[in-house]
């Protein structure tokens, strides 16, 4: 599945060099990092009201498309900022069987 998130971070990273009038993640890129973090807020603000309507639905979809919606300019932030998926799945693996509990005990110590 991460598959297509690498997929993704190719196009983006072909995007980088694209005419900002020709795609959107290129326009993007064009007006800088603050409007890309703009969109980043505006695209969490929006999975959590989706995800606040969903909570009592049987229909999660609008919850699904929000959240694309949110990793989509997740990954190109992190694409302007030199980053891309692997950087956040290595973490995510270190993280592996190292409990949400203990990690917070370690650093409050
Ligand atoms: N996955 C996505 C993707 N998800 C969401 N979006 C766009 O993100 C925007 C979301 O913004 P909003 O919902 O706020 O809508 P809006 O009001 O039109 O946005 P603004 O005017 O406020 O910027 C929409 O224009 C969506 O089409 C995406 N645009 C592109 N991709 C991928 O990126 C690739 C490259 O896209 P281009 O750069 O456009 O070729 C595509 O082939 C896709 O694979």
């Amino acid at each position: 599945m991460s598959d297509t998130l690498h997929r993704l971070a190719a196009v983006l990273e072909q995007r980088k060099a694209a005419a900002a009038d020709s795609s959107y993640v290129a326009s993007l890129h064009a007006k800088g990092l603050n409007k890309i973090l703009e969109k980043v807020g505006e695209e969490c603000t929006e999975t959590l009201l989706a995800a606040k309507d969903c909570a009592n639905r049987a229909d999660k979809s609008e919850l699904i498309y929000e959240t694309a919606d949110l990793w989509f300019h997740s990954l190109v932030m992190l694409s302007h900022l030199g980053l891309g998926p692997d950087d956040i799945l290595n973490e995510l693996e270190r993280r592996f069987d190292l409990s949400g509990l203990a990690e917070k005990a370690s650093r409050q110590q």
